[in-house]
């Protein structure tokens, strides 16, 4: 099944506990923790997070961009985040990481720049809920997607595939009605949504069209069925 995860970098700000139920009826929120060292913009961190938690039912998806993971990631799944995301790039232990968020109770996930490949994480995977592809380089909001990553979400379904991993597989940035299709039929099942879910007239109408549109794309991939 196919999972929206509306992202809040395109909400505002100033009314978050409201934006946050105007997508109640999405798979998880999606948070972008920004620290402006690992990119160059800076949002919100723990405090925040714990806000939404009780600002919303909907599950907490945090994005860390940030430096040193190993330090702050169980601080957000202490925060009351469903899921953590950790960067490669910025990760000192992944592993240790992993499973130190799994032991505290989450779902644990590790994303990937696009200039990172995939390959050298391959054994990695079985140590992962799920793994983040990054569409745009991650900072900002509303940046046109990067169709050039389509290859590596073919090859990393395919290596969920051949290890046989009940792997999640989320793309984010650019993600819209005119693109949610290609990623989907390329293997992803997991979609972060900022400007296409809040920058739309009904943000809930846009979560149920755009879950609609991924799930007509992989209903007959091998990977979805029993999804
Ligand atoms: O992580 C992000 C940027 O680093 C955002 O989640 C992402 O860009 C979503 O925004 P949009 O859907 O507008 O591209």
């Amino acid at each position: 099944m196919a999972q929206i995860n509306p992202s809040i970098l395109s909400a505002d700000f100033a009314r978050l506990a409201e934006e946050a139920k105007a997508v109640e009826g999405a798979d998880w929120l999606h948070v972008d923790v920004m620290d402006n060292h690992f990119v160059p913009n800076l949002t919100l961190g723990v405090p925040i997070v714990e806000s939404l938690r009780r600002a919303t039912e909907t599950p907490l998806d945090c994005h860390l961009m940030i430096e040193d993971p190993d330090r702050w990631a169980p601080q957000y799944v202490e925060a009351g985040a469903g899921s953590v995301t950790f960067h490669a790039e910025a990760a000192a232990a992944p592993v240790r990481l992993a499973r130190e968020i799994r032991a505290k109770g989450a779902r644990a996930s590790m994303a990937l720049k696009p200039a990172t490949p995939i390959e050298p994480y391959e054994d990695l995977l079985p140590e992962l809920d799920m793994l983040l592809i990054m569409t745009v380089e991650p900072g900002f909001g509303g940046q046109p997607f990067l169709d050039v990553m389509l290859p590596k979400i073919r090859r990393t379904r395919e290596l969920i595939s051949k290890h046989g991993l009940e792997l999640w597989l989320q793309v984010d940035g650019g993600v819209s009605a005119t693109t949610i299709e290609r990623c989907a039929e390329a293997g992803a099942d997991v979609f972060v949504a900022g400007s296409a879910v809040y920058g739309a007239k009904d943000p809930a109408d846009a979560v149920r069209t755009l879950r609609s549109m991924a799930e007509r794309s992989t209903a007959s991939a091998p990977w979805a069925c029993g999804h």
